[in-house]
């Protein structure tokens, strides 16, 4: 089976004269979540924005479901859902309006979008917000909603920037429980964050990305190997020093 995500040796940025990325690969399989990690200004969210097709490659290509952005753009687009870190919402639309509003969007049927809306509203305590506009919302209220109309329309991927910033830990909780549940049903996960006690519970893989390119990838236990460290010993965050160089020898 393809992979669900596929990134080639990606050059890219914002101009071609001064690329970000740099000859970036990395893939994301059906039921595993890969956590990207790096400093400020390493290029993760400039990875994300090539990923979604907001960006064009300068080199190398990027591939959702087997096909490139201009292959098939309405599979690409249609195989994953994006969650910002910074949620954007309508200021006209309730909650309710927001979640059928994705559901349309993905061609789900009503059956299902009651069932689903329904359950979501219920394990992310937003059922008495459900008819209030955003700006009724307290900030991780809005969040709630981002990841919510994510996980309503089950795309085969998850593209997910920082998605804990916000949250109540109760809220951390349920969109990690959400999250290995998309995952144990084959749902594959990009997410970005810099909660790297987190991602290392939670992740199989990371892609650890430095001035643009891939430093380090793999499980904790590559990352362990590609920074000295012994195998099975020392955590993700001290891994992730050595390899940018930050922490102690
Ligand atoms: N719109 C833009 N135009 C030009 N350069 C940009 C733009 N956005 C980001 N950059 C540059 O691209 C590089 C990578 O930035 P990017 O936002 O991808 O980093 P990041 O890893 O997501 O960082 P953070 O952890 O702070 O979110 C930085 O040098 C940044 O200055």
């Amino acid at each position: 089976m393809a992979d669900l995500l596929r990134v080639e040796k990606l050059t890219g940025g914002y101009s071609s004269a001064k690329p970000v990325l740099r000859e970036v690969s990395f893939e994301v399989r059906a039921g595993e979540m890969v956590g990207l990690i790096g400093l400020n200004g390493a290029g993760k969210s400039t990875a994300i924005k090539h990923i979604l097709g907001l960006l064009l490659p300068h080199a190398g290509e990027i591939r959702v479901g087997g096909r490139t952005l201009a292959e098939a753009p309405d599979t690409y687009r249609a195989g994953m859902a994006y969650v910002p870190e910074t949620p954007l919402l309508y200021e006209e639309l309730t909650v309710r309006e927001h979640l059928r509003l994705a559901a349309m969007a993905y061609g789900l049927e009503e059956a299902a979008f009651a069932e689903r809306a329904d359950e979501l509203a219920e394990s992310f305590d937003m059922r008495r917000a459900l008819d209030r506009l955003p700006s009724q919302l307290s900030k991780g209220m809005r969040q709630r909603v981002m990841m919510m109309t994510a996980l309503l329309v089950r795309p085969s991927l998850y593209v997910i920037d920082e998605p804990f910033l916000g949250l109540d830990p109760l809220g951390v909780r349920t969109l990690l429980d959400w999250m290995a549940a998309r995952k144990r049903e084959g749902a594959g996960l990009l997410v970005c964050s810099h909660l790297l006690t987190t991602l290392e519970a939670y992740c199989d893989r990371f892609v650890l990305l430095a001035d643009g390119r891939v430093r380090a990838a793999g499980s904790l236990d590559d990352l362990r190997e590609a920074a000295g460290m012994r195998r099975g010993a020392g955590s993700l965050d001290e891994a992730f020093f050595r390899l940018i160089g930050g922490g102690p020898a």
